[in-house]
């Protein structure tokens, strides 16, 4: 199964319901902080509108609740593998995202034989605060290569103009948050990331 180009990551299905009808291919649902009978009505909704869409539709952190609900995918960081059951995950049939930031994050991560790697922040991001610096676009030259035909993505302060950047370094896929969310125009703006990773 290959990935979309574009990945979009929202906090919520109100957002998925909005702009996933554009075209989007390929959605995070990354949600935090709210109660497990919020996650739980967030995922069937984003189960519903990404099912009429054809979205594959990945469920960051909660890996039960996207066992629970039936989902594909999950996104799990390296906090989230100390505690994650990877094989009641696989035995679910779910496909496994990992994030790295160094050498040894991604050893780990490939041991796991990952559906993704992700690799970031690549620039400097203002979603969250992290104890990593910003990678540069060279990184994703170098994770290329250690990680053979595992899809990369590349994360962290993700724009449409530097997307082109990402894939001629050896991204196959670009995730972005805050490029949509905050912008004026997050249906313009998802139009243009459409047009630019198309
Ligand atoms: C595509 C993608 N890459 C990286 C992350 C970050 O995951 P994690 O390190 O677990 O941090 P949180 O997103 O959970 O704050 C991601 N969600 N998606
Ligand atoms: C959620 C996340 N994870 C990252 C990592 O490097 O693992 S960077 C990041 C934030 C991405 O948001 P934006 O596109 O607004 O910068
Ligand atoms: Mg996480």
């Amino acid at each position: 199964m290959s990935l979309d180009r574009f990945y979009p990551i929202f906090d919520s299905a109100d957002w998925m319901e909005r702009l996933v009808p554009l075209g989007i291919k390929l959605v995070q649902l990354r949600i935090k902080d709210v109660s497990a009978d919020v996650v739980y009505s967030h995922i069937d909704r984003a189960k519903s509108i990404c099912a009429q869409h054809d979205c594959t539709l990945i469920i960051n952190d909660y890996w039960q609740a996207a066992i629970d609900a039936g989902c594909d995918y999950v996104h799990l960081g390296q906090e989230d593998l100390d505690t994650a059951d990877i094989t009641a995950i696989r035995a679910a049939g779910l496909r496994l995202g990992i994030s790295t930031h160094d050498k040894a994050e991604l050893k780990r991560a490939m041991a796991l034989a990952p559906d993704y790697i992700a690799l970031g922040p690549i620039y400097p991001t203002i979603l969250k605060k992290m104890k990593w610096r910003e990678q540069g676009i060279a990184k994703l030259t170098t994770w290329r290569s250690l990680i053979g035909t595992t899809p990369l993505v590349a994360i962290g302060g993700m724009s449409v103009s530097r997307a082109a950047g990402a894939f001629e370094a050896g991204a196959d896929v670009v995730a972005a948050v805050t490029d949509i969310t905050l912008n004026e125009s997050p249906e313009n703006r998802v139009r243009a990331w459409l047009e630019a990773t198309r």
